[in-house]
């Protein structure tokens, strides 16, 4: 009664007794996003938030920046509904509550400076030359969905950076330890939209139990297996005389988290390094396929993006450098529009933790509710981005049109403290990837369509294009 008290003042959507607006978020992914839409309206309508009850439990949804920047600085603990990641991710930085990501974050920020990260341009390099090759299968054909082809790369290169393996699946992605991440992701995005499988009294009593447990175990036994092998060669290395550190050999971002700080342990290594792969990979993948989609839609904007990179280029199909990427001005912005209008991060879940003042709507929420930021209502607000926010404009994000604008009016990557820790690397993929397909190909699509939510955020129809080589 306190927490209704305290929320009187904000709209609601009609619920039930009991499960209060829990049907909502009952039917598939097409329909969940429909049902989101139809919230962010009746917040506009107000000043940006609405309340909403899952059963016992109050969230509050945010659809400004102003209460966005106030959530994602203060409420630093992840919200409850990532719990069905615990048994796979356990207490990795990604769902760690908050005392430990506190510790661990910190130990973990050096090793994604962009000084480190630019040490893997190299790897994203050789894996963009396997792509154009691949994606060569497709040259004058019919449309077809290019995620797959950019999925097999980024993992190619999250992996190896992340665990110094080469796994490539671009040439193999057939291999039971990817089978088996496929089958916990699928099992985890239905649970999201089954709410009666939601309880794990009732989880347990199917099948799936037991097949997401047994692919988790595999999934897990994979990761140990390569930070045995490593915690191995570390001590091995710490014992010799003359341990040269500058070997030459590329460091991976496992090997950076031996002998810091803290000692982790090999399952807080494992828990560190698959939350890595799992939040690096797919993210950075999707963006790249809007991105494509939408160069193929507006074929003015890749007109400018090709002679940007062959201004820098040339005619090369070399691997892309620090210097080169720090020319891609323009790839940059578009980048930064297909991740406002395409959001691969839709939503960010909080726990408030201690009663919290929200300026925008001018509401206390109550500690014990959970906060739910619109990152995808608010980047494609009219009252931040204007009446034309719905038009894929990549100068939006020019120097000086944005320098106005509220800093968490954009927050692909999040916003405060806990924000994505490898934002800066996925810029790098993101950049090098898009800058050497469209150097080699040149991509016609018609609109992105429909899209539906998962754990991120998909077309309908896929990420359908044409290519014609250049
Ligand atoms: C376009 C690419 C990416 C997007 C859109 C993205 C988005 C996000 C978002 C929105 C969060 C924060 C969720 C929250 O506030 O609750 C996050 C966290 C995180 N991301 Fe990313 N990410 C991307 C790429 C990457 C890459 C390349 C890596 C690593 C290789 C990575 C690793 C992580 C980790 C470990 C966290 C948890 C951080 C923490 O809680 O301290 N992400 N990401």
């Amino acid at each position: 009664r306190r927490m209704d008290e305290m929320t009187a003042s904000l709209p609601s959507p009609p619920g039930l007794p009991i499960i209060g607006n829990a049907t909502m978020f009952i039917g598939d992914a097409e329909k969940m996003l429909k049902n989101l839409e139809k919230l962010a309206d009746l917040a506009y309508q107000h000043k940006g938030c609405i309340k909403l009850w899952l059963g016992p439990k109050l969230y509050v949804a945010i659809g400004t920046p102003e209460d966005a920047q106030v959530v994602l600085e203060n409420c630093l603990d992840k919200d409850v509904v990532y719990r069905f990641l615990r048994p796979w991710l356990g207490h990795g930085l990604f769902i760690a509550p908050v005392g430990l990501w506190k510790a661990h974050r910190k130990v973990l920020l050096p090793v994604f400076y962009n000084k480190v990260v630019e040490e893997y341009l190299g790897v994203i390099g050789v894996q963009a030359n396997v792509l154009i090759e691949r994606l060569s299968e497709q040259t004058d054909q019919k449309e077809f969905d290019v995620l797959k082809y950019i999925t097999a790369c980024t993992l190619d290169i999250v992996f190896e950076t992340a665990m110094g393996e080469r796994m490539d699946v671009q040439h193999s992605p057939e291999t039971p330890y990817l089978r088996a991440r496929h089958t916990v992701m699928t099992i985890l995005n239905m649970r999201l939209f089954k709410v009666w499988l939601q309880p794990d009294c009732l989880f347990n009593l199917t099948p799936y139990a037991k097949e997401q447990k047994d692919n988790i175990d595999l999934t897990h036994r994979f990761t140990d297996e390569v930070v045995k092998k490593k915690r191995i060669e570390y001590e091995r290395k710490k014992n010799e005389v003359n341990f040269d550190e500058s070997t030459g050999k590329l460091r991976a971002v496992l090997d950076l988290l031996f002998g810091r700080e803290i000692e982790f342990t090999d399952e807080q290594l494992r828990e560190h390094i698959d939350s890595i792969t799992i939040a690096g990979n797919d993210t950075t993948a999707l963006v790249i396929a809007y991105t494509l989609v939408l160069l193929g839609v507006h074929q003015d904007v890749q007109e400018k993006v090709y002679l940007e990179q062959e201004a820098v280029f040339g005619d090369s199909k070399r691997g892309a450098t620090k210097t080169d990427l720090q020319k891609m001005n323009y790839l940059e912005r578009v980048i930064k529009e297909s991740m406002r209008l395409y959001t691969v991060v839709p939503i960010i879940a909080r726990n408030i933790d201690k009663d919290t003042y929200l300026p925008g709507c001018g509401v206390t929420i109550p500690a014990g509710a959970g906060a739910v930021v619109g990152a995808f209502a608010i980047h494609r607000s009219k009252m931040v981005w204007g009446p034309n926010a719905k038009d894929f404009d990549p100068d939006r994000f020019l120097p000086e049109r944005s320098d106005k604008r509220h800093p968490a009016a954009f927050i692909p990557f999040s916003y405060g403290s806990r924000n994505c820790i490898g934002r800066n690397f996925g810029m790098l993929i993101m950049k090098s990837i898009v800058s050497s397909v469209i150097r080699s190909y040149k991509i016609y699509a018609h609109d992105i369509g429909g899209l539906k939510i998962e754990m991120l955020l998909f077309p309908i129809n896929g990420h359908l294009i044409k290519i014609h080589k250049r």
